[in-house]
């Protein structure tokens, strides 16, 4: 299948560059001079390992579209199961998530005020489980993972949906012979996979925990998602997702980055952005001389930082699996579903989320059998506030789990 942006199919191809840049200044993604040093993909190589990161090789999996990989996942796990099998806890990262959610310290992660000894999510009694997502990058096999010919598979790697990762997922419990989760906690694209869990395996879900997620994405959120994958594929340094072997500096971290500038836009608010930047000038800028205001940089440096640690890609599939999303695919429509899900249930919002409204997480939290009500994060981080505000998440998820 042609994957082409649609209206570029039938035109001459994009002449490739040496990653010319935009402007001659030398910070943010505009100037290639930060860039000159990041390697093609930031995808995770042998040897640059935060924390305790196992690998299992699950074998092969046949996906939604038919088509069979060979899968390997990286996981990271806190806590020891009990003799009875009943503690354990999954933990669905979001988009660009990984297995990481704490160091032994707690210093680093995505999630080290939530989880940890004596914290929410309690590793001194919990068996807490996080895998790196299937079509990532920090592990499980993804598109910059070897095709059996040997390169990487890039573009060639399937079409993945939210139902393939979560299989992926039972297939590692299966392997750590964890017969039920007694929780699967997630936000965001991670909710999911959550989302996903009680429709694809009821039997194995006691409870469940939702923040800031849907049981299908909105044409809002296709949207938005829409504007990322251009802003990759229009990228001349993407070279049609071959870019493995291209010289430092010249993987496709312009569009890396500026997908994750609108996308880290929809993820915070517009109060927080006006409060925090104004119109400021960025620091030694000129916006009336082509400098930036500080907005820019800032989000500048959000892109620079990703295309550091991310492969285009992977956010490429991820971001295609996150479109095709709906737990009612197939199965007579989301409330259908939502009906038969029995389970004890949290759903969370943050009531300044412009990407996940708290209004459509109201209407779930009134679907769901097993809920008693949506709960609200009070933040001016907007959707990220799930990773911000640690003293509410914990609050709440503690107060979740006491009552089970
Ligand atoms: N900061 C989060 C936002 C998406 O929920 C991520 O990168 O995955």
């Amino acid at each position: 299948m042609d994957r082409s942006p649609s209206y570029l199919v039938g035109h001459p191809p994009l002449r490739i560059t040496d990653a010319a840049p935009v402007r001659d200044a030398d910070t943010g993604y505009r100037p290639h001079a930060r860039f000159r040093s990041l390697p093609a993909s930031g995808a995770w190589r042998e040897g640059d390992d935060p924390g305790d990161r196992k690998f299992v090789h699950l074998g092969s999996q046949t996906l939604e579209s038919g088509a069979t990989i060979d899968v390997t996942v990286a996981y990271e796990t806190w806590g020891e199961l009990n003799e009875d099998r009943t503690n354990a806890v999954l933990l669905c990262h979001a988009l660009t998530g990984d297995s990481h959610v704490r160091n032994a310290d707690g210093t680093e992660g995505w999630w080290p005020g939530i989880v940890g000894p004596g914290l929410a999510i309690d590793t001194d009694r919990y068996f807490v489980v996080a895998p790196n997502v299937l079509g990532g990058c920090q592990g499980t096999t993804g598109p910059a993972s070897p095709h059996p010919d040997g390169r990487p598979w890039a573009r060639r790697f399937p079409r993945l949906t939210v139902r393939d990762q979560v299989a992926t997922e039972k297939a590692l419990m299966d392997y750590l012979g964890v017969p039920s989760w007694h929780l699967v906690a997630g936000a965001s694209a991670g909710g999911h996979r959550v989302m996903e869990w009680p429709a694809s395996y009821p039997e194995h879900v006691d409870q469940f925990a939702v923040l800031v997620s849907a049981p299908e994405t909105t044409a809002e959120q296709i949207a938005y998602a829409h504007q990322q994958i251009l802003a990759i594929e229009l990228d001349p340094a993407w070279r049609g997702g071959d870019y493995y072997d291209a010289p430092a500096g010249n993987g496709p971290h312009a569009g890396l980055g500026l997908a994750r500038a609108i996308a880290h836009t929809t993820y915070r608010c517009p109060t927080e952005l006006d409060s925090r930047f104004d119109r400021a000038p960025q620091e030694g800028e000129d916006p009336m001389d082509g400098g930036r205001f500080a907005v820019q940089s800032y989000l500048d440096y959000h892109g620079y930082k990703l295309a550091a640690r991310f492969d285009a890609n992977s956010y490429l599939t991820l971001t295609e699996a996150m479109m095709t999303h709906s737990i009612g695919r197939g199965r007579g429509g989301v409330e259908a579903v939502l009906s038969t899900m029995t389970q004890r249930a949290l759903v969370v919002s943050v009531d300044s989320d412009r990407l996940f409204h708290p209004a459509d997480q109201r209407r779930l939290a009134e679907s769901l059998p097993g809920c008693d009500g949506l709960v609200t994060i009070h933040s001016d981080h907007g959707h990220d506030g799930f990773l911000v505000e640690d003293d509410q998440v914990g609050d709440i998820l503690r107060t979740f789990l006491a009552g089970a």
